[in-house]
């Protein structure tokens, strides 16, 4: 079997307060190997934090701790900021919910796909471009060059996402995190980024943690699903028996999963029966 390629043990997350510290994270342990596996849980539940601070991108004021958080055989709990800053360029991308907060509107489509490779590699202008146009055209864009040379006030939602997930991929990471990827698009927009991420880390051989609140469609996308609930793992499955978890929490947020009625929404928080 493969080595993970981010194996966690007893992350722990806090941030300050009147109180003392306050955890949202609490000892959690798993591990991410090629494959898709997805992070769900009612809101607050701890799944963005977990997934920042494998990113190094935790609000200021947050403790992270952890026995061992490994990613790719290093170490990540003695990072320096430079060297999260190269990691990101290289093994770890982040998509996030949406591109109109993650693309600059003063720059063009390529320059901002184009821009890791610009920062950690030494490819030439013409090579970088040509890295770019493909990179756009393996992500379903019609008419790379078009787009390359596009603003993103020009691009749709979906086209925004596809261009996101561009930037993201252009220095082949090992390991994608993607935050309610497709959250701010239509149903319809959700299956096609899904499917192409699914294919995409199929052929680049990548991790993806994928963070929903939408059991319905991880159950269709990914392979394992960790469930959180106050910071802790709830429970822990192949994406095949979220339909028949053994947990009421889980069971309760299938529960829950979106219909056309609630699309969009948040999950609910979940109470236990007195
Ligand atoms: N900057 C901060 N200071 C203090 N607490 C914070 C901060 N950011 C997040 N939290 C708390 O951390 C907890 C976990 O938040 P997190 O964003 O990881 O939840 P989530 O499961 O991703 O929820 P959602 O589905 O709503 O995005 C929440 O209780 C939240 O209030």
């Amino acid at each position: 079997m493969l080595e993970p390629l981010l194996s966690a043990e007893e992350l722990s997350i806090s941030f300050p307060s009147d109180a003392g510290l306050v955890s949202v994270v609490d000892r959690i342990s798993f591990s991410v190997g090629h494959e898709i596996l997805a992070l769900v849980g009612e809101s607050g539940s701890g799944k963005s934090m977990t997934g920042r601070a494998i990113m190094g991108l935790l609000p200021r004021g947050a403790v992270m701790r952890a026995r061992r958080l490994v990613f790719d055989s290093k170490d990540l709990t003695t990072r320096s900021s430079a060297d999260w800053n190269a990691l990101r360029g290289t093994g770890l991308g982040l998509i996030l919910q949406d591109p109109r907060y993650s693309l600059n509107p003063a720059h063009r489509v390529g320059r901002q796909v184009e821009e890791a490779l610009l920062l950690h590699t030494k490819l030439s202008a013409v090579e970088r471009r040509e890295r770019a146009l493909d990179m756009l055209e393996k992500v379903g864009l019609p008419d790379p060059k078009r787009i390359y040379a596009s603003y993103p006030a020009a691009l749709s939602g979906g086209m925004g996402q596809r261009v996101m997930i561009a930037a993201m991929l252009i220095n082949r990471p090992k390991l994608l995190i993607a935050d309610e990827p497709t959250s701010a698009l239509d149903r319809d927009l959700q299956d096609q980024m899904l499917t192409l991420l699914r294919s995409l880390t199929e052929e680049f051989g990548m991790g993806l943690l994928l963070i929903s609140h939408d059991l319905q469609q991880v159950s269709r996308y990914a392979d394992r699903v960790l469930v959180m609930r106050q910071g802790r793992i709830e429970e822990e499955m192949t994406s095949a028996d979220l339909s028949h978890a053994g947990s009421p929490y889980t069971r309760a947020l299938w529960a829950a999963r979106p219909s056309a009625a609630t699309y969009g929404t948040r999950l609910p928080v979940y109470e236990d029966e007195q």
